[in-house]
Order: C-alpha cells, then sequence, then structure tokens
C-alpha cells in the first residue's frame, strides 16, 4: 500500500475550495504587488494567478510557493486556464494594455475592453457568485464594462478607486499634522486621478473638523494653502511612475485591505468605485468612488455625504464625460 495509506485514514476527502479564494488576473507589477499584499497579510490561504504569459505565470507561482511556510501554509496556484479560479470568493483584475505612443485615453479604454471581454466572461463562468474588483485604469470606466460584461449585480462590481488616493491624502495631512494616518480622517470621492474630489468639510481630527478652524480650507483663498495636499495626490502617481516606471506598493497593500474587509465581511467603509446611477444628481450608469461599506456581499451601503455645490458639480461633470467614453464602447 501507500505510504501515504500507511500514514493517514481518510475521514473525509478534504474540502477542494476554501471559501477565501482569490483569483488575482495580471502578474505585472500591480498583480504581484496584489498577490503579494493578500498573501502576506493572510487574507486568503488559497491564492490563484492568471495571465496569458505562461513562463512569468509560473515563474511568479514557484516564486511565492518557495515562500509558503513563511505564509501560513497558503495554497499558491497560477494557470492560463480559468477553469484554476474556479468558486473564487474575489476576483482581483489588473490586466490591462500599456499606453502606447501617441494612444488617446479612449484608445486605451477600448483595447482594455476587449481585453476585459476575454477575463470577465471566463471568470463569471468559473465563479458565478463571486465579487469583482477592478484595479485596471482607467478605473471607473473599466469597473463599468466589467459590471456589463459580468451580469453581475452591481453591488458585486466594485473598482478600487480613489481608496489609494483617500490614503495617499490621510498620509499627506498625517505628516502636515505629525499624527498617525489613521488618526487622521479625509475622503477623496469621484473619479481616480486628476479629476477626484477632496471632500474637505469632512476633513477631520478627533471629530474636530479642520474647517471649522480654517473655514478657508481648500480653497484658493487659504494662505496655508491646505488645497495643496490634494494636488499632491493626484501627482503623487506621476511622480512615482516618473522615478520608477509604475507604481505598485501602494496599490498592492489597499487593494489587500479592501480585500479584508470584502472577505472578513467587516462592513468597513471604503471610497471605492460604485455605481452611482441616481446619487448627488447623477443619471447615466457610471461607477465613481463613494464612501461605501465593504462585506461578503460587496457594497452594503453608500454613505449619503452632504456635499457643497461645488463638490457636487465636480462628480457631476466626471460623471458626464465618462458617460461620453462609454457611449462609444463597443462590446
Ligand atoms: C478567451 O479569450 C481571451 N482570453 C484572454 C485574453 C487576454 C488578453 C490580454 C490579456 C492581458 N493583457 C495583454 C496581453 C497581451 C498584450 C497586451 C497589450 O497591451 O497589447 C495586453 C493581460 C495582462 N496581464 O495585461 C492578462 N490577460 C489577458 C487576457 C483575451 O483577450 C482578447 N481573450
Amino acid at each position: 500500500a501507500l505510504l501515504k495509506n500507511k500514514l493517514l485514514n481518510t475521514v473525509i476527502e478534504p474540502v477542494s475550495t476554501g471559501r477565501n479564494k482569490v483569483t488575482v488576473v495580471g502578474v505585472g507589477q500591480v498583480g504581484m504587488a496584489c498577490a503579494f499584499s493578500i498573501l502576506s497579510d493572510n487574507v486568503s490561504s488559497d491564492v490563484v494567478l492568471v495571465d496569458v504569459m505562461a513562463d512569468k505565470l509560473r515563474g511568479e507561482m514557484l516564486d511565492l510557493q518557495h515562500g509558503s511556510a513563511f505564509l501560513k501554509n497558503a495554497k499558491i496556484n497560477a494557470s492560463t486556464d480559468y477553469s484554476a479560479t474556479a468558486n473564487s470568493s474575489l476576483c482581483v483584475v489588473t490586466a490591462g494594455a500599456r499606453q502606447r505612443e501617441g494612444e488617446t485615453r479612449l484608445d486605451l479604454v477600448q483595447r482594455n475592453t476587449d481585453i476585459f471581454k476575454g477575463i470577465i466572461p471566463q471568470l463569471i463562468k468559473y465563479s458565478p457568485d463571486t465579487i469583482l474588483l477592478i484595479v485596471s485604469n482607467p478605473v471607473d470606466i473599466l469597473t463599468y464594462v466589467a459590471w456589463k460584461l459580468s451580469g453581475l449585480p452591481k453591488n458585486r462590481v466594485i473598482g478600487s478607486g480613489t481608496n489609494l488616493d483617500s490614503a495617499r491624502f490621510r498620509f499627506l495631512l498625517s505628516q502636515r499634522l505629525n499624527i498617525a494616518p489613521t488618526s487622521c480622517h479625509g475622503w477623496i470621492i469621484g473619479e481616480h486621478g486628476d479629476t477626484s474630489v477632496p471632500v474637505w468639510s469632512g476633513v477631520n481630527v478627533a471629530g474636530v473638523r479642520l474647517r471649522d478652524l480654517n473655514e478657508d480650507i481648500g480653497t484658493d483663498k487659504d494662505t496655508e494653502n491646505w488645497g495643496e495636499l490634494h494636488k499632491q495626490v493626484v501627482d503623487s502617481a506621476y511622480e512615482v511612475i516618473k522615478l520608477k516606471g509604475y507604481t505598485s506598493w501602494a496599490i498592492g497593500l489597499s487593494i489587500a485591505n479592501l480585500a479584508s474587509a470584502i472577505l472578513r465581511n467587516s462592513n468597513q467603509v471604503h471610497a471605492v468605485s460604485t455605481m452611482v446611477t441616481g446619487y448627488h444628481g447623477i443619471k447615466n450608469d457610471v461607477f465613481l468612488s463613494l464612501p461605501c461599506t465593504l462585506g461578503e456581499g460587496g457594497v452594503s451601503s453608500i454613505v449619503k455625504q452632504k456635499l457643497t455645490e461645488g463638490e457636487t458639480a465636480l462628480l457631476q461633470k466626471s460623471a458626464d464625460m465618462m458617460h461620453e467614453v462609454q457611449k462609444d464602447l463597443k462590446f
């Protein structure tokens, strides 16, 4: 008899798929930072990597597997075949085309839409009850594309959105106030990137609103120029890309944090890209970031922030711009 049979009495066949299985699509710098952060934060004990480049995929899988003893015995797998992703509770999508010379934003969005046509239906085929967490840029439009291609209800399709923008904003606040980032509260909402919206009326430490101490905060009249912090958030990705060629660690850590909130059914509030049709006077089907409670069902509620007219106008402008791009996309 086999040694294994001399060693073990089988009680039941082990359950093949844990309830915290996570698929990461795309094993580039961002995808691997997400996978590594999810594993090192013990968010999942069962991670599957998927991409089209078989050698790179196998190399990343082996390199992570060799560290498995340091990762609480997590299972790490990889395949170009999406059947390996079956029964994933969460699918993180970081795949996407790189901007080519002279390529416009719309060209890139159509190329990424075509790529999503090859990815999203396959993920849903093997994990019909999964939650999609979209990271690829432009993240708000691609989250809409993933929602359209997946047929999932809106609560199960989430974009990383301004979650990282808000984390960068809190980090910059903490540096200026010399207080830990976790004690500096501030929310950036709307479209990820250049046209994100800082909600200055909500920026606070221990419930003390900075606006109550400096009524000009966030405006051009502010002599202390706190508005500079949001500008630095918008510029931060460009600065990192200029220096190291891409961003990876911060987005990876922020995705692990979102994955943890979802898989631990925590109902934590995060600024993530969600379907905002009907909110703040937005009529089209678009995805923008608002503060959402996250759990095993994805987005369970959206916080009804009281925004200024200016903030509302900026959100609506983003919504209109994205609808203009989305309506020309070929599915
Ligand atoms: C079953 O049909 C099918 N299956 C897979 C794909 C597909 C295409 C591109 C993919 C992809 N991106 C990619 C692959 C090849 C080239 C490019 C590019 O930027 O030109 C981008 C990635 C990634 N890591 O960015 C990961 N998976 C992909 C998967 C696909 O694309 C149409 N179609």
